[in-house]
């Protein structure tokens, strides 16, 4: 079945689903240890993505023929995968779909099995798609978008009922690849000039004036990546940097810094200056020191492994004129690039996100100088993660002020980007003063 691009898909969202793994990383590691062609690694991928972002819809669809009835997660996977071929994917007919699905069913289980399939996919075929649920009550959103409830209700309990299904609308249309231009080796103009020559469609992001943006397309290959003149990062991010106002000898602490998206950012502002990068796992820290490397400010970044919350044990009082903490988060605002997390989440894992956050900014807010600038960010647009967060902080360090972010997105002192706003990931940045 290692060539077979509908088993290959069964076979990874059954290692997603049951070990909660990254869709991009088991669809990686599936291919390289698969026989299929490009156009079916293609495939293999479209089919993979597509029942992750449709799940809901997908088994609403099959509700009706599988009521009462024990079915293992795999055969599951599998109904979903023929479903979303035959109503999403026009190419494919239903008779081929059909007859693949009961041929996998049989030779990954049993007699039994495949006749369950046939089953279900003729009834599936004969019935037809189910009209969706089309209200605005939370089931039916939940269902139509492929979102569990709870984190249906806390869109509607924290943005409104509008913004809620205009993020909802958004979270399965094709995320894009964005790329920020290493502008000390290369001009924007000039890279956009290059890559363009080889084919690559590109424009220029709406919201940093160092980001471009591709349709679709592999860059990796390229020399211009490996001559470390620019690096994949979404646009939200590339405001990360600039929020903290940087001066070229300035000292800075990046807390939770691998892969080092942010941390080279930082280090492309200094010449005098320094960033130590910290990340809790030592094996993360190599990805920083690789990308630190590559672009050219190996000399600028430190790195070391450590618990951020352990920070204020390791550095003196006021050693930093910046610090960073692009803290770990729920990652919701990555929704539409990693359809999987939605599922796997809970509103608990929220509050224990909170208090992690909340922990680390406790633990480093002695290190920053007086009139220094700390900036939090995350990748998220759960309101537990943010202005909470803010707000919190500010209560129990009376010595920290809000500090407005100069930027033409908001007239809001902290930057809050939903998926829906300009296409990128859901982000949230807030900076701080220290006062005394
Ligand atoms: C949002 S990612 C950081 C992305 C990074 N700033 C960038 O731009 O490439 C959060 C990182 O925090 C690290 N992390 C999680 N808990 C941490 C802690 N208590 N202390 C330090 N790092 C932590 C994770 O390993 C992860 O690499």
């Amino acid at each position: 079945m290692k060539n077979n691009p509908r088993a290959v898909s069964v076979e990874a969202l059954t290692r997603i689903l049951q070990n909660k793994a990254y869709s991009n990383i088991e669809i990686n590691n599936l291919l390289k240890r698969s026989d299929l062609s490009n156009a079916d690694s293609r495939l293999m991928t479209n089919i993979v993505y597509g029942v992750l972002q449709n799940m809901y819809v997908l088994e609403y669809q099959l509700g009706p023929y599988i009521k009462g009835k024990k079915i293992k997660p795999w055969i599951m996977n599998l109904l979903m995968t023929a479903i979303y071929q035959m109503h999403y994917l026009d190419k494919i007919p239903d008779h081929a779909v059909l007859n693949e699905s009961t041929e996998i069913a049989k030779q990954n289980g049993s007699i039994g099995l495949s006749k369950l399939v046939t089953g279900v996919l003729r009834n599936y075929q004969r019935n037809g798609f189910r009209e969706l649920p089309t209200g605005q009550g939370e089931k039916d959103l939940s269902i139509r978008y492929s979102t569990p409830l709870w984190l249906v209700k806390l869109l509607i309990k924290q943005q409104g009922i509008n913004k809620a299904v205009e993020v909802l609308e958004s979270i399965n249309q094709p995320s894009h690849v964005s790329i920020r231009v290493n502008t000390n080796k290369i001009s924007v103009s000039d890279l956009k000039e290059r890559l363009e020559d080889q084919g690559f469609e590109i424009k220029n992001s709406h919201i940093s004036p160092v980001g471009l943006v591709l349709n679709s397309g592999s860059l990796f290959d390229t020399d211009e990546f490996n001559d470390g003149l620019f690096t994949i990062q979404d646009e939200s991010s590339m405001l990360v940097a600039p929020a903290l106002d940087l001066k070229p000898d300035d000292l800075v602490l990046d807390t939770c810094a691998a892969p080092g998206g942010k941390t080279t950012h930082i280090a492309s502002y200094l010449k005098k200056g320094h960033v130590t990068a910290l990340d809790i796992h030592e094996r993360k820290t190599k990805l920083i020191r690789e990308n630190g490397q590559r672009l050219g400010y190996k000399d600028i970044i430190q790195t070391k492994a450590m618990d951020a919350r352990n920070a204020k044990d390791h550095f003196p009082a006021q050693s930093f004129d910046k610090i960073l903490v692009d803290a770990p988060c729920s990652g919701l605002g990555l929704i539409r690039r990693k359809p999987e997390l939605r599922y796997f989440r809970e509103f608990e894992d929220l509050m224990n996100l909170q208090k992690i956050q909340l922990d680390i900014l406790d633990s480093i807010s002695d290190l920053l100088k007086v009139d220094g600038r700390l900036v939090f960010s995350t990748c998220t647009f759960d309101d537990e993660e943010n202005e909470a967060v803010v707000a919190e902080f500010l209560k129990n360090h009376e010595n920290y002020e809000l500090t407005p972010i100069k930027n033409d997105l908001s007239n809001e002192d902290t930057i809050k980007l939903f998926p829906s706003d300009y296409f990128t990931d859901g982000f949230f940045i807030a900076a701080f003063r220290r006062k005394k």
